[in-house]
C-alpha cells in the first residue's frame, strides 16, 4: 500500500535543458554536491515554471545560471526524456542552443567546462542523460544499404555513397551475400570507416556467428576493425533477453551487453511502442521506427503516419530515426517532431540511378 502512495506522491518536474554549442564544443556545468543528482555534470537548465513555455524557461535558466542570452528563434529540439529517479519523475526537454550572446560563466559558483562532443563519455552524468549523450553523438542521417551481390562492388559503392551523401552512420546489410563474403566486406569497409570517421553497423547474424566462433575476443576485434555497432531486426530484438530464446543460453545477450559496455552501439528496428520499450530495456543505443510513410524500396505494410511517429518519439527514452519514404526534405519535420533524423535506403543508395 505504501508503495502505491509513494508512487503517486512522487514529484513530477518538467526541465528545460540546453546544449550550448560553440565550435564543436559543448558547455557542461557541475551540479552542486547538496542538490538532487549532486556532484554530477549536467547540461545547464532548470525547471519550467507555471505559465512558461519550455523555450522561455530555457532562455531564463541560461541567463540565470550562465549569464548568457540565448537566441530563442535559433533553438533546435534534440530529444525529450522521461526518467524515473526513485525520488522524482523528470521530463528533460533538451534543446540545442547554437546562438547566444555573452561569455558563459558559472554565475552560481558552479564549475563549467567546454567539452568536445566525442569526449562527453568521459564525464559522469545523471542516469537520464545517457540517451542525451547518444543523441548528441549520433548524426542526422542513417543509411541502410540496398542490394549487394558482390563484396568488391559493394565496397566501392559503399565508399561512393557515403562520400557523396556525407553519410556518417551506415547499416550494411548482408543482402544477397554469403555470411563469409559479408564478413569480408564489413572488415574491409570497417578499415575505411575508421579513416573516414564513419560509424558502421553490422547485422546481428554476423555478430552472433563471430561470437560463437571466437567468444568474447570477437568483441574487441570488431571494435578494433572499425565496426562500431550491431543492428538487430525487430524479431531478433524480441528474442534477446527473453527466457524462451536460445540466444540467451548461448550467452549472446551477454555478449551484446559486453559489446555495448566496450563502447559499441546497439540499434534495433521497431514498429510499435512495445518494441521500442523492449529496445529500452535491452540496452539499445537507438532505434529506427518504420514505416512512417510508404517506402519506395519495398512494401513494408501499413504506414504509421506522422502523428503516431510524434507520439512514439515523445514517449521513447532513446533516440529514434524515422524510416519509410524518408528523403532529405523530410529531415526538418523529423527533427521538429523530436526525432533523431532520417534513415533510408532509396534516398541515398539508389541516388545515382534515379
Ligand atoms: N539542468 C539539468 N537537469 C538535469 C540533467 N539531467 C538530469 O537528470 N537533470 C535533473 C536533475 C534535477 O532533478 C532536474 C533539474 O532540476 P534543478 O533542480 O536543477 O532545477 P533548477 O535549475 O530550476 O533549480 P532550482 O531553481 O530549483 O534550484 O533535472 C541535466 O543534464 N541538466
Ligand atoms: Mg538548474
Amino acid at each position: 500500500m505504501s508503495g502505491f502512495i509513494d508512487a503517486h506522491a512522487k514529484k513530477r518536474i518538467h526541465v528545460a535543458v540546453g546544449v550550448v554549442e560553440r565550435d564543436g564544443l559543448i558547455l557542461l556545468a557541475k551540479r552542486p554536491d547538496h542538490v538532487h543528482q549532486g556532484g554530477l555534470w549536467e547540461f545547464p537548465g532548470g525547471k519550467v515554471e507555471q505559465g512558461e513555455t519550455v523555450e522561455v524557461a530555457l532562455v531564463r535558466e541560461l541567463s540565470e545560471e550562465l549569464g548568457i542570452q540565448a537566441n530563442p528563434s535559433a533553438l533546435i529540439p534534440l530529444i525529450q526524456i522521461h526518467h524515473d529517479y526513485s525520488d522524482k519523475l523528470v521530463c528533460l526537454d533538451v534543446w540545442r542552443v547554437p546562438e547566444f550572446f555573452g561569455h558563459p560563466q558559472g554565475v552560481e559558483g558552479q564549475p563549467v567546462e567546454w567539452v568536445p562532443i566525442e569526449q562527453l563519455g568521459l564525464y559522469q552524468f545523471p542516469q537520464a542523460n545517457v540517451p542525451i549523450i547518444a543523441a548528441l553523438q549520433l548524426p542526422q542521417r542513417y543509411l541502410i544499404t540496398g542490394s549487394i551481390t558482390d563484396p568488391e562492388a559493394g565496397f566501392h559503392k559503399l565508399k561512393a555513397v557515403c562520400e557523396r551523401a556525407a553519410i556518417k552512420l551506415v547499416r550494411v546489410r548482408r543482402s544477397e551475400l554469403t555470411l563469409d563474403d559479408y564478413g569480408i566486406l564489413v572488415m574491409r569497409f570497417g578499415a575505411w570507416c575508421q579513416q573516414a570517421g564513419v560509424h558502421l553497423m553490422i547485422d546481428f547474424e554476423l555478430f552472433t556467428s563471430l561470437f560463437k566462433q571466437n567468444g568474447s575476443s570477437a568483441i574487441d576485434s570488431l571494435l578494433q576493425n572499425g565496426i562500431s555497432g550491431v543492428h538487430l531486426r525487430s524479431r531478433e530484438l524480441l528474442a534477446v533477453n527473453s527466457s524462451e530464446s536460445n540466444e540467451d543460453e548461448d550467452g549472446v545477450s551477454g555478449a551484446l551487453e559486453a559489446f555495448s559496455a566496450a563502447g559499441g552501439r546497439l540499434a534495433a528496428s521497431c514498429h510499435n511502442k512495445d518494441e521500442i520499450e523492449h529496445a529500452e530495456s535491452s540496452g539499445m543505443t537507438f532505434v529506427v521506427l518504420s514505416p512512417i510513410e510508404a517506402a519506395r524500396s519495398h512494401d513494408a505494410g501499413p504506414e504509421l503516419g506522422w502523428n503516431a511517429f510524434r507520439g512514439l518519439v515523445a514517449a521513447a527514452k532513446l533516440p529514434v530515426y524515422a524510416l519509410g519514404g524518408m528523403t532529405e526534405a523530410s529531415l526538418e519535420k523529423v527533427i521538429s517532431f523530436g526525432g533523431q533524423g532520417i534513415s533510408a535506403v532509396s534516398e541515398w543508395w539508389h541516388g545515382e540511378t534515379r
